[in-house]
């Protein structure tokens, strides 16, 4: 700051050489000299250092302009505008002024090997042509990202998992086809399409605003008791004030997020935000200053001074005081000035805010991690990386999705990078939503969850639940009661699960050295596999009795897919492969929308299996098998209640199915050579089915990555590949 002030003083100075004597009008003065204009474009170009010091990306763009009209071809000058541009996110602009910067470098190297210049220069501008370069790729993929949605999100998935806390800096924000709009009705704010768009298609990416990892948090930090929030989450809220004193950006952005109990704010105001959605940059991306940068030197106009004026004073606030850019906060009272004349920020408001808006970055799945009334704001059903950290942040944009727990997006975490995809197909003007729980928690947890958070939900899901109970209320008091006993029998269920540490004699999670033949989840200990195959057979009964209690409803996923998740993982760990693998298959199929005659028609391809194979153990699984994936294969007809969870089910199936050839069978069951050989194949061919499922929902839902894929289920396809 005080070497922009002592630059400005000396482009005043200059300023006053350039003038003619006399009263002449400021259209009227003469071009200054050659000299004079050098020493103009150098203290420009310095003042557009000094600006990027700290963060003046307009005051850098407006002082590198003035100074190109003087040296238009000046290699500094225009590593610096890229460098402002890029600071814009007027990514595509900035590489083109990053390229005029390599020509430049390129001429001053060739000038040099004909004018013999020192070794130690050439050194010099090749070590810039190669950072320029390297600057130039990172521009590109910026624009690509910010403009097309275009990321790399298997090596975003490599960068974020070679940090326990990642923040991918290096990576620009995508604002697809969605826009924030009034709902009305006491719903606030919501976002909705703005044009048609296709199931899969990216919506939305952006870096968190503000972000606190569960490694982050101090291990001093006390939470008071009582507190339903995470720990990481408590963190974040008591950060936020000084980061939004600190960042004009960030507290602009918090201004307008609704705080429950307080007056819906406005409509974010997109400049102050800097919501630029990716078609109003991609029209940005042609003329404006690389245009302007073929206007030849040019002489000190009137125009000109006050542009740079105006450049100093946007810097000098900038620097001193950065929000006072964020107008809204002001008005809110987000932020205020103490008696001392400093700047604040209210506490309350911000922990109100982050109440409302906070997202975790790696909610995990209910059958991973049983759902727990849904104190967690952000659970979301997407399968977690193995490596992915755990996590509280805001997401500014997405803060405006309402919530529906049949909503019609999939959205996912790379580090600290938050993508959304459409997981239907929509028109414009659709209400675009996420769930804020696990839809795959039941009606009863969920709808007790969001009285919480005062708002009740009217969507699919729980609208189709309410008549069911209306028409079915014996059915539902039985599956209420079902659903009790099953909350007992899962805390017996974690008590043994919990009793498989290291140090006990079956094998844990974590040991080393699997082979198909011995999974490292498979429990060796045969007392311990006589109370988990007692636990799962009460488990079996009590899912008979869930199946029996929602047959006929079109959702049945919240009351079925975790205990039928769970009981595969039981017999998985008894080492009873077959039945695991049918237990997750079953799972997989209750998260398809159940048709009227759905299973009529699972018992009508039962029947017609009958005809062609040989009655066997593998025929019940087998029919539910081709069911299943009959549906992944029609889901633009019906839809998944959480692709995400369909995904990570289909290949845990796989896997299941993988062990079951080679594994040995306990107890042994007197069957023939040949029939063990056509049973191998089949669950070989199962396998390769329930893999190709997986992908296909990948495709579908998730953008279709394949290596990403192979990021997020490493573990699972390495046994695969075994
Ligand atoms: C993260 S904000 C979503 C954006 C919000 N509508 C706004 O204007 O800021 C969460 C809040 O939005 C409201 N909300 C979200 N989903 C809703 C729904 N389905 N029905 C009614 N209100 C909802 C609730 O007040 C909730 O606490």
């Amino acid at each position: 700051m005080d070497a922009l002030h002592a630059y400005q003083q000396g482009l005043a100075a200059l300023q006053q050489a350039c003038q003619q004597p006399g009263d002449q009008q400021p259209e009227e003065q003469q071009p200054c000299s050659e000299q004079l204009a050098k020493c103009l474009a150098i203290l420009l170009n310095n003042s557009a250092a000094a600006c990027l010091g700290f963060g003046a990306y307009e005051s850098a763009r407006a002082y590198a302009h003035l100074a190109l009209r003087r040296a238009p071809r000046d290699a500094t000058t225009l590593l610096h505008l890229a460098k402002a541009l890029d600071g814009l996110g007027r990514y595509s602009e900035a590489a083109d002024a990053c390229e005029a910067h390599l020509n430049a470098l390129a001429r001053q190297l060739q000038s040099s090997n004909s004018n013999s210049n020192s070794s130690g220069f050439r050194l010099a501008v090749t070590a810039a042509f190669t950072d320029g370069q390297r600057f130039l790729q990172s521009l590109r993929q910026r624009a690509a990202e910010a403009e097309r949605g275009e990321y790399n999100e298997a090596g975003m998935a490599r960068e974020a998992a070679a940090s326990t806390t990642p923040r991918l800096e290096r990576h620009a924000d995508f604002i697809g086809p969605v826009q924030v709009a009034d709902a009305g009705e006491g719903r606030g704010r919501i976002l909705v399409t703005s044009q048609p768009v296709r199931a899969g298609q990216l919506l939305l990416a952006m870096r968190a605003d503000a972000l606190c990892y569960d490694s982050e948090v101090p291990a001093s930090f006390h939470p008071p008791p009582g507190q339903q929030r995470s720990r990481a989450h408590l963190q974040l809220a008591r950060q936020l004030p000084a980061a939004a004193v600190a960042s004009s950006r960030l507290a602009a952005r918090l201004s307008y997020l609704h705080a429950n109990g307080n007056p819906v704010p406005p409509l974010p105001d997109v400049q102050e935000c800097g919501f630029v959605p990716a078609a109003a940059r991609h029209g940005a991306a042609t003329g404006g200053d690389a245009e302007r940068l073929q206007a030849g030197p040019a002489a000190v106009a009137a125009e000109e001074v006050a542009v740079a004026a105006r450049a100093y004073a946007a810097a000098v606030a900038a620097g001193t005081s950065a929000s006072q850019q964020a107008r809204y906060a002001w008005t809110r009272g987000l932020l205020q000035t103490t008696w001392r004349d400093q700047l604040s920020a209210d506490s309350q408001l911000l922990d109100g805010i982050c109440a409302t808006n906070v997202f975790e970055t790696n909610p995990r799945l209910p059958a991973e991690q049983p759902a727990t009334g849904g104190s967690s704001t952000g659970a979301a059903a997407v399968a977690a990386l193995e490596t992915e950290a755990g996590g509280s942040g805001l997401w500014t944009l997405a803060a405006y999705f309402n919530h529906a727990c049949l909503d019609n997006t999939e959205r996912y975490f790379l580090g600290d990078f938050l993508f959304v995809r459409a997981s239907r197909d929509l028109p414009a003007g659709a209400e675009v939503t996420i769930t804020y729980l696990n839809p795959l928690m039941s009606f009863r947890e969920r709808a007790r969850a969001l009285e919480k958070r005062g708002f009740a939900c009217g969507c699919e899901l729980c609208s189709g639940e309410i008549e069911w109970r209306r028409r079915q209320p014996e059915k539902a008091a039985q599956e209420a009661d079902l659903l009790d006993c099953y909350r007992v029998l899962q805390a017996q269920i974690a008590e043994e699960e919990a009793d498989s540490s290291p140090t006990s004699s079956a094998t844990s999670s974590t040991s080393s050295g699997s082979s198909p033949a011995t999974p490292a989840f498979l429990s060796t200990h045969p007392e311990q596999r006589a109370r988990r195959r007692r636990l799962a057979t009460r488990l079996q009964e009590l899912l008979s009795g869930l199946r029996d209690a929602t047959r006929g409803r079109v959702w049945r996923a919240a009351a079925l897919y975790r205990p039928y998740v769970q009981l595969a993982e039981l017999l998985q760990s008894c080492g009873d492969f077959q039945e695991a693998a049918e237990a997750y298959e079953e799972a997989f199929g209750s998260l398809a929308q159940q048709r009227d005659g759905d299973d009529a028609a699972a018992a009508g391809a039962a029947d017609n299996h009958d005809h062609v194979s040989t009655t066997g153990p593998l025929l019940a699984g087998e029919a539910a098998a081709a069911a299943a994936v009959a549906a992944a294969a029609v889901v633009g007809d019906r839809q998944l209640l959480s692709p995400g969870s369909a995904v990570l089910v289909a290949v845990k199936a796989a896997v299941a199915w993988s062990l079951v050839g080679p594994a040995p069978r306990f107890g042994g069951d007197g069957i023939t050579w040949q029939e063990q050989e056509r049973r191998r194949e089949a669950a070989k061919q199962r396998t390769r089915l329930w893999e190709a499922t997986a992908r296909g929902l990948w495709c579908r839902y998730f953008g279709g990555n394949q290596e990403l894929f192979e990021a997020r289920f490493a573990v699972s396809l390495r046994r695969l590949r075994e």
